[in-house]
């Protein structure tokens, strides 16, 4: 039996507990369900309780000496943020492109000529699965520094079924091994693979044929995403392998509108897609099927910042309804950080979204973008104890001191991981 942990004093608790379920938008986006001076009582990595310092400790009188007590004073206290979109289990790396990228030359232009994803794959394709766990372990460990306690991983890098399944593998084995949770999405429509060059559509037979129903079998994957775009997979395409996942169960994400207006957020919003991605070039109309499609914009700002592009529109999609999340987009290419916190504040810098906007949107929204709202991203009596103390006092200094790693200690399910 482990000791309960109390935690008391917390300078502000934000617990992001709110009556509604399912996706906020516009001002449910901003209530954070704020307590001063509040508390936490966790036990058997669950939250038994959650009020002030007064009511937790009446409530707990009786068994106060039993327990780890952590003093909160002048700390904010978070749920441990959530990051939904990365493609975490890669081999290899790609800084020479960085450079490449800064005299002048596209991501696109990269990639159309092998390098960009395709160079990926192939270092993907080479790497054996012990040097693949171990570069994803290092990544792990850093976004847990960063306060991250969940992260969605996508395949993508091997593009056929042996390398596919090698990186869903690894994620289900570092699922069991890491203390963060690890949720898996299968992308085997990230590019077309060289082998299929000029033969779309017979690599998303053999993508329907042969990779979905392994993955499927296997259990690998719970979401399926495309990347819809020009020069890549056009929207028809993109239905086409969305719907067929759907008949394994597999939910669809798709990477949409990031390099040009290309109709995947209507794309999304028509499929029933649990969110889209990326979006910098989003359509008026693809953001209002959104809104009232209920589809998750998954907005990845650092993207933006590191391809030198305006970001996506954020502050105009939750006027217009559409529940925002963000994410890192961890990735060898366009965005290979792990920092949330860094996330959160580019959310505030480049998409005019408020502090507590971008909170929410890394927490409880980003939570809804992986189908896990009932047991993360807020702090409520019976949810998973992942938990947050930060080095400042407010979640407002948190995306004001930027650049900055401000996390002391972090519990995962209800176990202290950092500090
Ligand atoms: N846009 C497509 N896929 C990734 C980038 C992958 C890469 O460059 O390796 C993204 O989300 O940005
Ligand atoms: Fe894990
Ligand atoms: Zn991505």
């Amino acid at each position: 039996m482990t000791k309960p942990i109390w935690i008391k004093n917390i300078h502000q608790l934000t617990t992001l507990a709110s009556k509604e379920e399912g996706p906020r938008s516009k001002a449910a986006m901003s209530a954070l369900g704020i307590i001063e001076d509040g508390s936490l009582w966790i036990e058997d990595g669950v939250i038994q309780s959650v009020g002030s310092t007064e009511e937790v400790e009446r409530l707990y009188a009786t068994r106060i000496h039993e327990a780890d007590i952590v003093d909160a004073t002048g700390h904010l206290v978070t749920p441990g943020l959530v990051d939904p979109h990365t493609h975490i289990a890669f081999g290899g790396s790609r800084e020479r492109e960085f450079e490449m990228r800064l005299e002048g030359v596209s991501y696109m232009d990269i990639m159309n000529a092998g390098g960009g994803i395709h160079a990926t794959t192939r270092m993907t394709r080479e790497a054996k699965e012990e040097e693949i766990i171990s570069q994803t372990t290092k990544r792990l460990d850093s976004f847990l520094h960063h306060g991250v306690t969940t992260v969605e991983g996508k395949s993508g890098y091997g593009m056929n079924l042996e390398t596919e399944l090698k990186q869903l593998r690894v994620m289900k084995q570092l699922q069991q091994s890491h203390p963060v949770d690890l949720v898996p999405t299968f992308m085997g429509a990230h590019a077309v693979p060289p082998e299929f060059k000029g033969r779309e559509d017979e690599f998303i037979d053999h993508l329907i044929d042969e990779m979905l129903p392994v993955v499927a079998d296997e259990k690998l994957a719970e979401f399926n995403d495309v990347f819809c775009e020009k020069d890549v997979f056009t929207p028809e395409q993109s239905k086409r392998i969305l719907e067929a996942g759907k008949k394994y169960g597999l939910i669809p994400k798709i990477h949409a509108d990031e390099i040009v207006a290309y109709g995947g957020a209507e794309l999304a919003a028509k499929v029933g897609a649990i969110s889209a991605e990326h979006l910098l070039k989003a359509s008026d109309e693809g953001i209002k099927a959104m809104a009232k499609a209920g589809t998750i914009a998954c907005l990845l700002p650092a993207t933006a910042l590191y391809l030198r592009e305006d970001a996506a529109n954020g502050r105009k999609m939750i006027d217009e309804g559409v529940a925002v999340a963000i994410s890192t987009d961890c990735n060898p290419g366009s965005s290979p950080t792990t920092s949330m916190p860094l996330v959160m504040n580019l959310a505030c810098i480049s998409m005019r979204m408020t502090p507590a906007e971008a909170l929410t949107a890394a927490t409880y929204n980003a939570a809804c973008a992986i189908n896990r709202q009932d047991k993360i991203g807020s702090l409520e009596v019976g949810k998973q104890a992942d938990v947050v103390l930060w080095n400042v006092k407010n979640y407002q200094e948190l995306q004001y001191l930027f650049g900055v790693n401000h996390t002391k200690t972090v519990w995962k399910k209800g176990v202290k991981v950092v500090g």
